[in-house]
């Protein structure tokens, strides 16, 4: 008998950046307890499964050498979360990552990954899953993978993993600075232990006039109220940061923060001209590897259709 093998399904998924994160006591599981607004950026990795009987991962990209194409890919353990969900065996796919976002950057690339390869698994195994339960198995990923499935702008709470949506009425305009090296996150959040032990490092406070900034649309309002209490310890972890922040802001942006747990620089900018003057005169700073201009909210994980899909492959029939 002949069976008819799928086509390839192709997922574009966004990084993020987060406009506010207040990082809480450590719990007793070794997370803390987060209070952060995400937002969704236009900065993406596109994510390919196919059927195959060479399973195996591809990476392309931002990352391509150092991010593992291994079975320790979140990627990876994503499509094996998802087959094991459904009583699956070993996924019997080929995963091709393209990546836009920065490896270990704090954009939440891995998480990105993920969150493609369940959006793109459910449909390559024509899966009836929900978007709430392929969040439920996001959740045992990584923090930062529910929200990549929903994009938007939300606000995380728990370990980053609750999701509430936030209305935001405009569209924002940043520019992202890449660092030449990656950072761990763990030792974010433990260099920010060993600081608060050792001293008193900067709270931000309440996440709501962030999210009022965000319903009123102004990016100057929203400027002032971006805040990360982890931007101590990867500046403490990477000094250079403190410079890079500066050059944004001498560049001409509203205001710099550092993202997630970094080392990537995120700069809020008036509107999408100016962003690109900022990035412009960035580059030439000589304070990081790499400059991007991107905006914000867009949605999360989607299938790529439409006319910017690329080319289908005709289907191939196994016998
Ligand atoms: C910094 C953020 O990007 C902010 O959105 C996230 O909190 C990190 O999310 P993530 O990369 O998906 O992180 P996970 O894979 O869940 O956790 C990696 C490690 O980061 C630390 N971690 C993460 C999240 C959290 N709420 N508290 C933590 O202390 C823990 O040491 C954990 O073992
Ligand atoms: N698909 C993947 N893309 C990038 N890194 C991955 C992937 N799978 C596993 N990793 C590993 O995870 C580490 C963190 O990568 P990632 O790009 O997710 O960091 P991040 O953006 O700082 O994450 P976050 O913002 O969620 O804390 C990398 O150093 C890499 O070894």
């Amino acid at each position: 008998m002949l069976a008819v093998v799928p086509p390839p399904v192709t997922v574009r998924v966004p990084a993020k950046v987060n406009l506010h994160l207040s990082v809480g006591d450590l719990r007793e599981d070794g997370y803390h307890e987060l209070v952060t607004v995400f937002q969704a950026l236009s900065l993406t990795d596109e994510v390919t499964v196919a059927v195959t009987e060479e399973p195996g991962l591809e990476i392309y990209g931002e990352g391509e050498g150092s991010v593992p194409a291994d079975g320790t890919n979140l990627a990876w353990r994503a499509a094996e979360a998802l087959a094991a969900h459904v009583g699956r065996g070993e996924p019997k796919v080929r995963i091709v990552l393209r990546k836009g976002i920065p490896a270990a950057g704090g954009m939440a690339g891995g998480s990105a990954d993920a969150a493609a390869t369940l959006v793109g698994l459910a449909s390559l195994w024509n899966l009836d899953i929900t978007r709430d339960e392929l969040a439920e198995i996001a959740a045992g990923l990584g923090s930062d993978v529910p929200f990549a499935l929903y994009g938007g702008t939300a606000l995380g709470t728990g370990r980053g993993e609750q999701l509430v949506p936030v209305l935001s009425r405009h569209t924002f305009h940043w520019v992202l600075a890449f660092d030449a090296e990656g950072l761990s996150t763990p030792k974010v959040f433990k260099e920010l232990d060993r600081l608060r032990v050792d001293g008193n490092p900067p709270r931000i406070g309440s996440h709501t006039p962030v999210v009022e900034a965000l319903a009123s649309g102004d990016p100057r309002q929203l400027a002032l109220l971006l805040g990360n209490d982890l931007q101590a310890a990867a500046v403490s972890l990477r000094p250079g940061l403190r410079r890079t922040l500066r050059a944004g802001v001498n560049a001409g942006a509203l205001a710099g923060t550092v993202s997630g747990s970094g080392p990537t620089c995120a700069f809020l900018c008036e509107d999408a001209q100016t962003a690109v003057e900022v990035a412009a005169e960035l580059s030439g700073a000589g304070v990081c590897r790499t400059v991007r201009v991107a905006h914000g909210p867009v949605p999360g994980a989607r299938v790529v259709g439409g006319d910017d899909a690329p080319r289908p492959m005709p289907p191939r029939v196994h016998a």
